[in-house]
């Protein structure tokens, strides 16, 4: 993203920050996620092929794949979510351990949560606010260790 966006989307936060209300705080932090969106459709030459937003026919055709291992849309957002039981904790961490190995060498960080044996696993492109290449990428591997455990 240019510096001038940069600037544009951060200034939108800093007034949204400074504003009274929830109503107008809430309307404003929208029109900020939304304006970060627009850009970044708009300025995607600078962002890695893999990190941007895929095109309606690509992404029906990514979900339709993982919705086949699991994977299901999240309601509220672009991103998909999976839940994998694992038979003990280390299993679990262990399986997280070399997620996240992964997940730094593509510098794309899963949204995940763990208790005891359970992995529950959000991902979306934060980059663009919304599902990418990376993700159905990261969602493969994913479901490449799982299997391996
Ligand atoms: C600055 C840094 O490159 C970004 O914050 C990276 C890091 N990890 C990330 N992880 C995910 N899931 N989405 C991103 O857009 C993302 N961006």
């Amino acid at each position: 993203m240019r510096t001038v966006d940069k600037g544009l989307v951060m200034s939108g936060l800093i007034f949204s920050l400074r504003t009274g209300s929830s109503w107008s705080r809430n309307r404003l932090f929208g029109l900020s996620s939304l304006l970060l969106a627009q850009l970044c459709r708009n300025n995607s030459s600078k962002m890695s092929s893999d990190a941007h937003w895929l095109s309606p026919a690509d992404r029906d055709q990514m979900v339709m794949e993982l919705r086949a291992t699991g994977w299901v849309e999240v309601e509220d957002r672009d991103a998909i979510f999976k839940e994998l039981n694992f038979k003990t904790f280390n299993q679990a961490f262990g399986f997280m351990s070399r997620v996240a190995l992964q997940a730094e060498k593509m510098n794309h960080h899963p949204e995940w949560f763990n208790v005891y044996n359970k992995v529950q696993i959000t991902l979306t492109t934060h980059e663009c606010g919304g599902l990418s290449k990376r993700d159905m990428k990261m969602a493969k591997f994913i479901d490449k260790i799982a299997l391996s455990m």
